[in-house]
């Protein structure tokens, strides 16, 4: 029987073949991949507990999250989910906690297709009596059809802003388990989910492939993921404040609050993208068809000096808030 690093790599990482990216089996150097398909898209993030986890986070939950967020920037490109790599260093050996970690993983990979087919497995050291926090790092592959894949790049004067399902809840949600903001017992049980098992919208990025002209997946926050937009396809931006989908639990806020949360929040794992109104139709189509919420929040127009997203208000007003969202070293 293998020990030590080995055997948590055999009973925790290593899984029956599934999915349709198959390698040789987890134990080489290389994996190695027979690929059907014309392109691939990658994507890596890494995901330390305390900063995008709480101390007290369930493992299962660690597990499936950590695979969400990848599978979210998939989503982001119109990628169909294949193939992934975790590597992982552990302060201490705790199987409980691996197991329960590995059950959350596996659940989204398999109801995902999407394999592991390899990673790494390291002791974090102790440096000055303490030790480094769980910290994950995954790499998750998709397949895209030949020349076709969405990017921030390519939003035109005209086109409409479009997000899936509400933004807002995570942030709420941790805010509430800070002890920040309190919210009412039935929407805190409502909002956990939303911090703690997103789901990535890898049904709707592919069947925006021929409809969207720019794709982000909100983990930043709304109005820094959507500024990424803008930036990189060189234009400006207006949204109205109303038009943006906030679940009822959020609306029992403050409007500031709110405000915070659904701009700025972050960790919402829904993806925002720009298209011409000639889409429109298709994409409320392809909204019913994959069973996500999509509503239209603004347009994009020529680039303008100075500010270049715009949150206006229905009375006329001019929204502004503390930050644009996450900064992993803001000033
Ligand atoms: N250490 C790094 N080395 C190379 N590229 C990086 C590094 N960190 C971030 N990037 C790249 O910078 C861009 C912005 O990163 P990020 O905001 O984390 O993207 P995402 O939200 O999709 O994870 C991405 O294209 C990412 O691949
Ligand atoms: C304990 C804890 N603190 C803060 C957050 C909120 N949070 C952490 S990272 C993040 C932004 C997304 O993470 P990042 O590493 O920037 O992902 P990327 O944009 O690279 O996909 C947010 C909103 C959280 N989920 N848990
Ligand atoms: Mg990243």
């Amino acid at each position: 029987m293998r020990r030590g690093e080995f055997q948590i790599i055999d009973r925790f990482f290593t899984h029956d073949a599934f999915g349709e990216w198959r390698s040789q089996g987890v134990g080489d150097d290389c994996a190695i991949i027979d690929m059907p398909g014309n392109r691939i898209a990658v994507t890596t993030d890494m995901m330390a507990v305390g900063t995008h986890f709480l101390p007290g986070a369930r493992p299962e939950d660690i597990g499936y999250k950590a695979l969400a967020v990848n599978l979210s920037d998939l989503a982001a490109a119109g990628a169909s989910p294949r193939a992934f790599f975790l590597s992982i260093g552990l302060p201490e050996r705790d199987d409980e906690w691996l197991a329960g970690f590995s059950r959350g993983l596996m659940a989204l990979a398999e109801s995902s297709g999407c394999a592991l087919l390899g990673g790494d497995t390291t002791r974090t050291a102790e440096v000055g009596g303490t030790h480094a926090p769980v910290t994950i790092s995954i790499t998750a592959m998709g397949s895209l059809p030949e020349g076709k894949g969405l990017t921030r790049a390519g939003a035109k004067p005209g086109d409409d802003i479009w997000v899936s399902g509400t933004v807002g809840d995570a942030y709420a949600a941790l805010k509430h388990r800070w002890g920040h903001w309190q919210l009412m017992p039935d929407a805190a049980e409502a909002l956990f989910p939303r911090m703690d098992r997103p789901t990535p919208r890898n049904m709707l990025g592919s069947a925006l492939l021929d409809l969207a002209t720019a794709c982000a997946d909100v983990s930043d926050g709304l109005l820094a993921d959507l500024g990424h937009i803008l930036e990189r396809s060189g234009v400006s931006g207006s949204i109205l404040w109303e038009a943006v989908p906030v679940s009822s639990a959020l609306r029992a806020l403050s409007p500031a609050a709110q405000q915070e949360a659904a701009l700025t929040g972050g960790d919402d794992y829904e993806l925002v993208f720009t298209a011409p109104p000639s889409a429109a139709l298709r994409i409320e189509q392809a909204g019913l068809l994959t069973k996500t919420r999509l509503t239209r929040i603004g347009k994009i127009c020529e680039k303008v000096s100075g500010d270049n997203l715009t949150v206006r208000s229905q009375n006329g007003g001019i929204v502004t808030t503390p930050t644009q969202g996450f900064d992993h070293f803001a000033a």
